[in-house]
């Protein structure tokens, strides 16, 4: 099946750094097979399936949402205003320990209508009974990184479980769903995971040639309970178990010193930044703009609901392009064409899918349509200022997974909205009654 897409404003980071033109794409099957400037040969035109007049609409890459737990959806507004240690034990985790495959079920589908309909077509998934997740995602037709978050503050064979279960799901499901799901191993951070026991989930994951993914110095306060129980600051200690031997994505890294970024940087560490979640937790906000001067290719991550507290990339780009420059006082830092590749094509790089998060010849057809015509985003003189400044998720209209329609006019079509929603609230009301 060939479609192409004409008289479109194309906007995307490619190799060239042209952001936007006037154009057309071309889709086979799961792949851009062309992309250009003005209108298509009549050639590519007669020999198209389909032929989709875009009328001026922009057409650019679905956002990669490179941090999060999509079933703590049904867990919105549950618990605000705690730092972190506080909201995890004595709220998130006494809740989670009633979540049953039921509840991520719901949750998790909660997660992906939202994320669908607001422009995001891959998400990174840490979470338990991931096999639920992993069916949400094969029916929804969006991509998923997936991956059993572990926690071992446990009895030595409940940490085996684990290891084995997170093994079989991450063995099962990789490159499933058409190749839209791929997995990752993934120790929840150094300050729930004894050093032996994330020694054996690199392990595991070597033998399984998957990337880790892990939460990393979010608060001031685990660095110093890691210097304090360990000797060492998080970077140093994860180095030294040898997590960085694997391809590894790190979650938050709001607290580095110079030294942890050379580690960083020595092995390729990726790295989620999530602003709203660390901001709303209080726990700080990442060095950015230093980690960009260095050439760290950052992504964006929205981490849960229930800690940041929804899940549209457009408004998490947007903060992540706006608040670095209060915090400097400096306007130049992370500018818009920064903000637009963390969000696509370098969150692509750092969820190990980089055959996607750009609009070029061979990748991936995963892109989303944006009707311009409304007042908040006229005159048009830069598309990219009004998508990272002005723009938010209801602004998109249709979204594609590997050249697959999952939302028209702004409608989910792959999942029932009106059911998710009322499945998500049944199981918030069991999980509130109990
Ligand atoms: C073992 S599944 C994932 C686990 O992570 C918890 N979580 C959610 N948000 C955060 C965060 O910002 N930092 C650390 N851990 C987080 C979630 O509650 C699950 O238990
Ligand atoms: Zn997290």
């Amino acid at each position: 099946m060939k479609t192409l897409f004409k008289n479109g404003v194309i906007i995307t980071a490619n190799e060239q750094n042209e952001w936007f033109r006037e154009g057309y794409l071309l889709v086979e099957g799961k792949t851009i097979t062309a992309v250009g400037s003005g209108q298509p040969d009549t050639e590519s035109e007669a020999e198209a399936d389909q032929v989709i007049n875009l009328k001026g609409q922009w057409l650019m890459p679905g956002w990669v949402n490179t941090h999060g737990h999509a079933a703590m959806s049904v867990l919105r507004g549950y618990a605000d205003d705690a730092p972190l240690k506080e909201w995890l034990e004595e709220k998130m985790w006494p809740m989670e320990a009633r979540f049953t495959a039921d509840t991520v079920r719901w949750g998790t589908a909660l997660a992906v209508v939202e994320m669908l309909k607001s422009g995001t077509t891959c998400f990174v998934d840490m979470y338990d009974h991931m096999d639920t997740v992993a069916e949400v995602v094969e029916e929804a037709g969006i991509r998923g990184v997936l991956a059993r978050g572990i926690i071992g503050l446990c009895p030595e064979e409940e940490q085996k479980a684990k290891l084995n279960e997170a093994t079989a799901f991450a063995q099962r499901w990789h490159q499933q769903a058409g190749g839209r799901i791929t997995t990752m191993m993934s120790p929840h951070a150094p300050y729930t995971c004894p050093p032996a026991y994330i020694h054996r989930i690199v392990e595991r994951a070597q033998q399984l040639d998957l990337p880790v993914h892990i939460h990393l110095s979010e608060t001031a306060k685990e660095v110093r309970q890691n210097i304090r129980h360990y000797g060492q600051r998080p970077v140093p200690h994860l180095r030294d178990i040898g997590v960085f031997e694997r391809p590894t994505l790190v979650a938050h890294a709001v607290h580095l010193e110079e030294e942890e970024m050379d580690i960083l940087q020595e092995y390729d560490v990726k790295i989620s930044h999530n602003p709203a979640s660390n901001l709303k937790l209080g726990s700080g906000i990442a060095q950015v703009p230093r980690l960009l001067e260095r050439g760290f290719r950052l992504s964006i991550g929205t981490d849960s609901a229930a800690s940041n507290n929804n899940l549209d990339m457009f408004q998490e780009v947007r903060l992540a392009a706006l608040i670095h420059k209060g915090v400097h006082q400096e306007p130049t830092v992370v500018p818009a064409e920064a903000a637009l590749k963390m969000g696509t094509k370098w969150g692509a790089e750092c969820a190990f899918v980089p055959h996607v998060g750009s609009l070029e010849k061979g990748k991936e057809a995963d892109f989303i349509i944006i009707n311009p015509g409304q007042a908040h985003l006229q005159p048009v003189h830069d598309p990219v200022s009004h998508i990272i400044y002005a723009a938010s998720g209801s602004d998109v209209r249709h979204v594609y997974v590997q050249g697959k329609q999952v939302v028209k006019d702004g409608r989910c079509i792959t999942l029932d909205e009106e059911k998710v929603i009322y499945e998500a609230n049944r199981v918030w009301r069991e999980l509130s009654r109990n």
